[in-house]
């Protein structure tokens, strides 16, 4: 009960703005209420008058006032009903959106450890089962109370020593929701769980329907689905057992006290204390006081079941994000691009190791630089350091020598644009995923951008050009051409720094050789961070980091550190060809003429000192 009342105190606020319409849904359950307790003792009246004496006479009167009374009642129960679903409806679109906003802003650890399909289950069926407890329950207990207490006076009015006497058996309906509610909320949560691990399983293996084909793991797939689907219709086949089980046992305790309510009933009439209409009319209030005392009996296990969820989305809500907005944001400024680490180091949520060490470089406006090392050494990591996921643990890093802590997270992501490893897509046209780079970008400019990209010529041939819609996993487009939408995209974002995350990775030979020129357009005149394993850039480089276990050891240009023979030496290899005759990128972007349309950003003449943190921007 605290873990229901706790769950009650944290989303009830959610309620604010709609508490007038729950005070109208319960004021039309009172008049619904009230109109039913009229209808039974006018009921009552015509049974002891005019059937009694058949006399039609004695029927139109009381005919007319149940007709009127009936007309009242359903008019008010289709009016409050229906604004009762409407309240309800809208606290699930309040909730499941403040969810979801929270969701957006988790660091990227949180989705590693939590499966999407659990997540989506949380989003619809656990937000569903709040709304049950804050508002249905609410209304569901006003109403109950309010109704139960209308028919138990009705009856104590007709014959208080014979309702009495019914009213000993009423605490039967408490123990036995007492007795199932603990069940039945593990029943749920299970059930829920379950739920989530279906949709997880299902989304997992259709995002994954290449490797599960190529590698013959369809029945692998089709036993992962058995094992969670049989875990769901166990907790699904439980819960229903014990809700049935408890339904049936509340039926044979009504039946109970209807049988006593009528043997007392005869027993009176036999004795002449009581009429038939009496009889008939006290029998029906009995009857329908149990459903607003089996509701109030149930809705100890709706908040279990309510609880079950609540803890599920808890769960969601106290997760923190890493990172947030500066409480004294430094104002706008036109960024320049230098970009600078000083003694970075950092560890993720819960692990022993730093995955980045005691880190220190920069990068001036309009230079390149890259970031190589094996796999695991920390160099995403740093990615993600520059795009401020995560906030390091000691150090700091500065964009025009201002902290990023100090910069709104907006303004640093409109200034640092990001190319992830994975190509991502969202669904909608060509056009919409250019656009989000820049949203409010005219159609000339996404054309621009994406003729700068080496993308225009392959979009214009789809079926609908620029309008063709293309979704995640499902485009029917090369990874090559993907990869140059994501680079029309960040084009059109104009960002004076960029991050590049392994942009080439994933393509083949000719692949990556087709986006190697755009990304040299991307990259022209801005300050570029790129992460690769492939070095085929590195000649074009004015500094090259190399990362072993989170550390830089090595730093220089491509010439001085393969003369060196130390680990750069080791990783570069051989160079191919194209790399050893590619132009230098700050010599070469204008030899793309015409078609580069990319306008250089103006270098400031003087760059600040390394060691210089400013609070201000640089103006
Ligand atoms: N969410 C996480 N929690 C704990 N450790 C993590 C997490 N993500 C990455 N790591 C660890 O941090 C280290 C650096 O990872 P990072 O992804 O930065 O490597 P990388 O150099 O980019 O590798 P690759 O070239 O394979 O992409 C690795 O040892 C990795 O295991």
């Amino acid at each position: 009960m605290r873990e229901a009342r706790e769950a009650f105190r944290r989303f009830w606020p959610l309620t604010r703005g709609d508490r007038k319409w729950l005070a109208v849904i319960i004021a039309c359950v009172v008049v619904s209420a009230l109109s039913e307790t009229a209808a039974i003792l006018i009921f009552a009246d015509l049974t002891d008058n005019a059937l009694k004496s058949g006399s039609l006479s004695d029927f139109w009167g009381p005919a007319a006032a149940w007709l009127g009374v009936a007309a009242l009642g359903a008019l008010v129960g289709y009016f409050g009903n229906s604004l009762a679903t409407w309240t309800a409806e809208r606290f699930v679109l309040r909730l499941r959106a403040n969810v979801f906003r929270h969701v957006q802003g988790l660091p990227p650890h949180f989705f590693q450890k939590h499966r999407q399909g659990d997540l989506v289950e949380r989003l619809t069926g656990d937000v569903e089962a709040i709304e049950q407890m804050v508002v249905s329950g609410v209304v569901g207990t006003i109403s109950a109370a309010f109704s139960a207490v209308f028919y138990a006076c009705a009856a104590l009015y007709l014959r208080w020593d014979l309702a009495l006497a019914t009213f000993v058996l009423a605490p039967l309906f408490l123990i036995a929701a007492r007795r199932f509610s603990g069940r039945i909320k593990q029943a749920s949560t299970d059930e829920r769980v379950a739920d989530g691990a279906i949709t997880s399983v299902v989304e997992e293996s259709l995002g994954n329907v290449v490797l599960t084909q190529a590698y013959n793991r369809r029945r692998d797939e089709e036993k992962r689905l058995d094992v969670e689907a049989r875990a769901w219709m166990k907790a699904s086949v439980r819960g229903a057992r014990l809700s049935e089980m408890y339904e049936q046992f509340v039926e044979v305790v009504e039946t109970l006290c209807v049988l006593a309510v009528i043997g007392l009933g005869v027993w009176e009439i036999s004795a002449d204390r009581m009429t038939l209409g009496a009889l008939l009319a006290f029998a029906a209030f009995i009857g329908y006081l149990y459903p607003p005392v089996r509701n109030l009996g149930q809705l100890g296990l709706t908040l279990t079941a309510a609880t079950a969820g609540a803890a599920r989305i808890n769960e969601i809500l106290d997760a923190t994000p890493s990172v947030g907005d500066p409480s004294e944001p430094v104002p706008a400024w036109p960024v320049h691009g230098w970009v600078s680490f000083h003694g970075v180091t950092f560890a993720y949520p819960g692990a022993i190791r730093n995955s980045v060490d005691e880190v220190t470089f920069r990068a001036d406006p309009g230079e390149l630089v890259i970031i190589t090392g094996e796999s695991g050494a920390g160099k995403s990591t740093l990615s993600k350091l520059l795009t401020r996921f995560y906030d390091p643990s000691a150090g700091v890093i500065c964009l025009d020598g201002v902290p990023l802590r100090d910069v709104p997270l907006e303004f640093l992501r409109e200034n640092v644009a990001l190319l992830p490893q994975q190509t991502l897509i969202l669904n909608g046209t060509v056009r919409e995923n250019i656009e989000c780079g820049r949203p409010g970008a005219t159609d000339e400019e996404i054309e621009r951008a994406a003729r700068s990209a080496a993308a225009h010529d392959f979009i214009a041939a789809l079926p609908e050009g620029y309008d063709t819609q293309i979704a995640p996993g499902t485009a029917a487009l090369s990874g090559g051409q993907l990869q140059r939408i994501a680079i029309a995209r960040a084009m059109l974002r104009e960002a004076p720094v960029l991050v590049l995350d392994e942009p080439t990775a994933g393509l083949d030979s000719v692949a990556a050789r087709q986006v190697i020129q755009p990304l040299r357009r991307l990259m022209s005149g801005r300050t570029t961070i790129m992460i690769t394993h492939d070095l085929s850039l590195a000649p074009d480089a004015d500094r090259i980091l190399v990362v072993e276990g989170g550390r830089l050891v090595e730093t220089g240009k491509h010439a001085e550190l393969v003369a060196r023979g130390g680990a750069y030496a080791r990783l570069a290899g051989p160079l191919p060809e194209m790399a050893i005759t590619g132009t230098g990128r700050h010599r070469s972007h204008r030899s793309h003429g015409s078609e580069d349309t990319m306008t250089l950003r103006q270098v400031p003449p003087q760059a600040p000192d390394e060691t210089m943190i400013l609070r201000l921007p640089l103006k």
